[in-house]
């Protein structure tokens, strides 16, 4: 199927020049002297008259009732250099603020027209407007094959046979909480883990314990496979060596997606080379683990059966080819992975530099459990100072804080406020500019969960002050169990440990935007036993 703007191949023309100039060389003095000076001119003057960048030209910005502001960036480049280094929702949120610019704001990113809004107004027409259902795709992505898998998947019947089958098999009510037992498991064994980090070393870096309880709590879920760390363990090794590898792939900043013509000259991080690598391995284990459950006694699916089974029951039309089950199982384990960890990080980062919260987190879940220890997904729910320390996290630290991937437009969108996005123009929501702003949030910069408890928002998509999952038909399927795993987790790590600053390694909140927003120094604190309450 026909894909986004981005990854369209337009370098034809890069090969007929020398014919046209009736050369046998590309590169004959003459030839190419020209060549520059007119890519110049007309940079130059393309440029000179974009507001918006040189993707914003012919007055494209200018096209409903009132214009779509925007910095006019680089000849050729927009704001590329802007973007491409540092955190892109910080300087895109200044951009804004600084221009007045919240409604909607155009930039160009090479050839590629961007709008970005940074308001809950515009964020909702963009979100939830059926000509926004698309999204643009980075070229890594394409060749990781994830233009096969939910996320990606242009607005379709594909796309929609796949979010069927992932809401009713995966992601319904039944089968989430089907899905306890391993999650309670996964925990477990991290919290014996942190126990013995911190018993060796004296602190504890809950980071990689908190991403392998992710990665196997997925692994469960999706693959029915989970690692112990003891057996398995070369498959275990090569399978965190292509996760790490494809989360830089994917979350690199490559120039070449919004300039084309430059992947002939310029890529840096071998990119094209390096999905080319990883592909046959990624195909390899996957096909491996969907051969097992082939040859596993067919029985009637149970509650707590696991995705591939799932996938692998479907008949007649729903039958999903190999290749597609594949890039949909591997996309789960890049979604569904790095948020959580990264998000109860974010979460016990803040518990360390607040113990007044903390404490009170604590006595409200000792309070409903007592000392057995065991705390359910349905104790969960009923803690409303957990749900408040989780949206207020979510608020200062959202894991997507330009909501992950991006939008694209299907066709013209006219705006209630008069500005008309044009077809084929990428639509970012700055979710974290919306998050900190003071209009929007008293003291956005101050954590104070109470906010929670004196209003109720819903952050699954519904209000869009505060939607760190998206919204509309495109809204993130696995935010519930996204939000039950993290509160159960954080639960737990409260109620077993207290959480306490390690003097050799301060905290720092500083952030490193990668295909999620996460802690750019790894949390480090004490973690001391409160003993008396079993595991
Ligand atoms: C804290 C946890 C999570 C956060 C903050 C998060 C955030 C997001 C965001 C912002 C989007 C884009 C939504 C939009 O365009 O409106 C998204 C999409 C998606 N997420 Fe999540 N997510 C989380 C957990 C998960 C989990 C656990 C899974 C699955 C195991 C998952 C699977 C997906 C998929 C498949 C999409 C693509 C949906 C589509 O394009 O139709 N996410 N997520």
């Amino acid at each position: 199927m026909e894909m986004g703007l981005v990854s369209k191949d337009s370098s034809w023309w890069v090969f007929t020049l020398p014919a046209f100039f009736g050369s046998q060389r590309l590169l004959d003095g003459y030839v190419f002297f020209s060549f520059v000076m007119a890519v110049v001119s007309l940079a130059l003057l393309t440029w000179t008259f974009a507001v918006g960048g040189v993707a914003w030209k012919n007055g494209r910005n200018r096209k409903g009732q009132m214009p779509i502001p925007g910095p006019r960036g680089l000849p050729v480049f927009g704001s590329l250099l802007t973007l491409s280094r540092g955190l892109a929702h910080r300087s895109l949120a200044t951009m804004a603020w600084s221009g007045g610019n919240t409604q909607l704001m155009a930039f160009s990113l090479g050839s590629t027209p961007v709008v970005v809004a940074s308001d809950p107004h515009t964020a909702r027409e963009i979100l939830t407007s059926p000509h926004f259902a698309d999204r643009p795709i980075k070229q890594s992505a394409k060749s990781l094959m994830f233009s096969r898998a939910i996320g990606f998947s242009p607005n379709g019947t594909y796309w929609r046979l796949l979010r069927r089958i992932a809401s009713s098999h995966l992601f319904s009510p039944r089968r989430i909480s089907a899905h306890e037992v391993g999650r309670q498991r996964d925990c477990t064994i991290m919290l014996r883990n942190i126990e013995a980090e911190q018993k060796l070393h004296g602190f504890v870096s809950p980071r990689k314990h908190l991403q392998f309880a992710a990665l196997n709590n997925i692994m469960g879920g999706v693959f029915g496979k989970r690692y112990d760390g003891e057996n398995d363990v070369t498959e275990l090794k090569e399978l965190k060596e292509m996760v790490k590898e494809g989360f830089e792939l994917l979350g690199a900043f490559n120039w070449s997606d919004y300039l084309p013509w430059l992947s002939y000259f310029y890529d840096p991080f071998r990119i094209n080379e390096r999905c080319q690598k990883l592909v046959p391995r990624v195909r390899k284990l996957v096909k491996c683990i969907i051969e097992d459950h082939r040859h596993r006694d067919s029985e009637k699916l149970s509650d707590n059966a696991d995705f591939v089974d799932v996938l692998l029951s479907l008949e007649g039309e729903e039958k999903l080819q190999e290749d597609d089950m594949v890039a949909v199982l591997w996309e789960m384990i890049f979604r569904g992975t790095d948020t959580t960890a990264l998000l109860t990080e974010w979460i016990m980062a803040e518990m360390v530099l607040h113990p007044d919260v903390q404490a009170k987190l604590h006595s409200e879940i000792h309070g409903a459990v007592g000392s057995s220890g065991s705390i359910t997904d349905a104790d969960v729910a009923k803690l409303p100072y957990l749900q408040a320390v989780v949206k207020e996290t979510l608020r200062i630290h959202p894991p997507g804080p330009l909501l992950s991937w991006a939008r694209l437009s299907t066709s013209d969108v006219q705006l209630s406020n008069g500005m008309l996005i044009p077809a084929n123009t990428t639509a970012m929501v700055n979710m974290w500019a919306i998050a900190h702003d003071p209009r929007v949030w008293e003291d956005p910069l101050k954590f104070r969960p109470e906010r929670f408890l004196e209003a109720d928002v819903d952050v699954r998509g519904s209000d869009l002050r505060l939607a760190p999952f998206g919204a509309g038909r495109r809204v993130c399927p696995g935010k519930n169990l996204g939000l039950v795993t993290v509160s159960l987790w954080v639960a737990k790590l409260v109620l077993h440990f207290e959480w306490v600053p390690e003097t050799a390694h301060p905290l720092d909140l500083n952030e490193v935007l990668k295909l999620s927003c996460e802690m750019k120094h790894p949390l480090c604190a004490v973690a001391v036993g409160r003993g008396g309450v079993p595991f």
